[in-house]
């Protein structure tokens, strides 16, 4: 079947591209967000100043900004998904809308204990409080795993103001332990977290199969095989966040992310309708987010968002991602059953290792 002429479809690349052909992987070491490289509270290093186009905190008067608004985004409860009748159909039904209309909401009734969660945040609160040497900094590649800072994103030149630790902790053969930090409660708890928010991203990516009036299993079946990546990203304050950025615009790559934002900082932004939406942390939530598979298999429905992270002046801010990525070499196109004469395909089929490299955009000559 031939490509739909969408007018919105070809906004949306064109919106992506332009943000996109960015994520870049030249790390300089050590930390140069959290190196005392500042000399003077109101001055960054200019390898962090964002083009004017693209500051998070510009002027309101310039034209390309784009407004802040208030609205939130949308909650689901979770326990819903054990009813029945028409109390289930609503359930869908508000979370079809959620993914169609926003592509990222809060969960309640998620499954991953609070225990589980609390002891996450101590730990990692633990291991960002160790001096930048003893985190087992190491110069990181595209697909390195440990601790590493300041993504340089090609479309801007910009490095982003940011430390993370990455690590893949699924399937198990993944998991190279020797880039892992070294502390056994860290590693641990990292373990048993990547577990169960596994078990929820499943769990999800499930529960919109059905919303789309599609068997529990087919988006998964689609997906393949799951990869799933652990990332902690830490935004250190910044004396001058209308001119830097934590994390540059894009979408996540993968089928669907989960986020904890385990303190009270807001910091994460969507694009919704021209406009930027606050993400705050609502307090025993987590957050999901849309990827770009579940976009293309879903033929456009769903929605996988742009959203970047903005900084604080005089505030840490901490993000815990899990991602469910496909394997490489997995094939992810629209599922035929949402294809009629109506619906013609919107994406063509795409291995993700192509996608994946498409997102990032050229390397750069120094990666590694
Ligand atoms: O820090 C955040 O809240 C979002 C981070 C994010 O979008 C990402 O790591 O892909
Ligand atoms: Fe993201």
């Amino acid at each position: 079947m031939a490509m739909a002429e969408n007018k919105d479809f070809v906004l949306a690349v064109q919106i992506s591209a332009q943000y996109r052909g960015a994520t870049a992987i030249s790390i300089p070491l050590p930390s140069a967000a959290t190196d005392n490289c500042i000399d003077d509270e109101n001055t960054i290093p200019s390898r962090f100043v964002l083009p004017p186009g693209r500051r998070p905190l510009s002027l309101p008067n310039t034209a390309d900004v784009l407004r802040v608004s208030p609205e939130e985004v949308p909650v689901i409860d979770l326990a819903a998904a054990s009813s029945y009748g028409s109390t289930r159909s609503i359930f869908l039904r508000q979370l079809y809308c959620a993914c169609a209309n926003w592509g990222i909401f809060h969960v309640y009734n998620h499954g991953v204990p609070e225990d589980l969660l609390s002891d996450l945040g101590l730990h990692v609160q633990k291991f960002l409080a160790l001096p930048v040497a003893l985190r087992g900094a190491q110069k990181l590649g595209n697909h390195a795993q440990g601790y590493g800072s300041g993504f340089v994103r090609l479309s801007t030149g910009t490095t982003e103001w940011r430390d993370f630790l990455r690590v893949y902790t699924y399937p198990l053969h993944r998991r190279h332990y020797e880039a892992w930090p070294p502390s056994p409660e860290l590693r641990k708890v990292i373990e048993r977290y990547s577990d169960e928010v596994r078990k929820l991203q499943i769990n999800v990516l499930r529960l919109m199969s059905e919303s789309l009036g599609l068997s529990a299993h087919r988006l998964e079946e689609m997906m393949g095989e799951m990869q799933q990546t652990i990332l902690v990203n830490h935004y250190p304050p910044c004396p001058r966040p209308d001119l830097a950025i934590g994390i540059d615009t894009h979408t996540d790559v993968g089928a669907v992310s989960c986020l904890w934002q385990p303190d009270d900082v807001v910091g994460l932004q969507v694009l919704r309708e021209g406009e930027w939406h606050p993400v705050s942390s609502a307090r025993g939530a987590l957050t999901i987010i849309v990827a770009d598979q579940v976009q293309i298999a879903s033929n456009g429905i769903f929605k996988s968002p742009l959203h970047r992270g903005v900084l604080n002046k005089d505030k840490n801010r901490v993000s815990i991602l899990s991602f469910y990525q496909l394997n490489p070499e997995q094939l992810v196109s629209p599922l035929e059953d949402l294809i009629s004469d109506s619906s013609p395909p919107m994406y063509q089929p795409t291995r993700f290792k192509d996608h994946e490299q498409a997102a990032k955009g050229p390397l750069s000559a120094n990666a590694s």
